[in-house]
């Protein structure tokens, strides 16, 4: 898979984040990224430390409030296996993060349904495997144009319908 841009795709602001369980990981994969030419820059929110015991949730809605806000395009969230991450990130309004440990459900998670985010657990999925997923994440784009569009609209749709309905947050401030 050619690590150059594609045309007419411009370079991805990234966020990462992980919990102490994924730290070494998220390291792993934001120093990758460092180094690719499709990648306009990385924010690393933490954890820095596996010593730091901070809760999945605080980091992973840290980085996808980054995304909320215009701030960052893409997310790349780490826990021991990837759900806690992505189930913090989705209660943030508006974003869309999936665990994705093989290479369709990347595609997909991009193609189909328009994700910001991509998670992995560190305690699921070797290094190796996890830098070779993301390397192909990072080439894939969503098709404003595609069938797939309206579908996604349509979550955006009942987002927008049930503002603040049961909000019961994520006590992450
Ligand atoms: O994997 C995690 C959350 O999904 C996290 O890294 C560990 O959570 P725990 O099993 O509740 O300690």
């Amino acid at each position: 898979m050619s690590a150059e841009p594609a045309r007419g795709a411009e370079p991805l602001r990234i966020v990462v984040a992980a919990d102490n369980a994924g730290v070494e990981l998220k390291d792993r994969l934001r120093d990758l990224m460092r180094d690719d030419p499709r990648v306009a820059g990385v924010v690393d929110v933490g954890v820095s430390d596996a010593a730091d015991d901070t809760a999945y949730p605080v980091p992973a809605a840290a980085a996808a409030e980054m995304i909320a806000r215009g701030e960052a395009d893409r997310g790349v969230l780490v826990c021991g296996t990837g759900i806690g991450v992505a189930i913090a990130a989705n209660k943030v309004p508006g974003i869309r993060a999936t665990v994705a440990h093989d290479s369709y459900s990347a595609e997909r998670s991009i193609k189909s349904n328009d994700c910001q985010i991509i998670t992995f657990g560190a305690r699921v999925i070797g290094p190796h495997a996890a830098e070779k997923i993301l390397t192909e994440w990072l080439g894939h784009r969503f098709d404003a144009a595609s069938p797939s569009a309206a579908k996604v609209a349509r979550i955006t749709e009942y987002e927008n319908e049930h503002a603040g309905a049961g909000a019961a947050g994520t006590g992450c401030g």
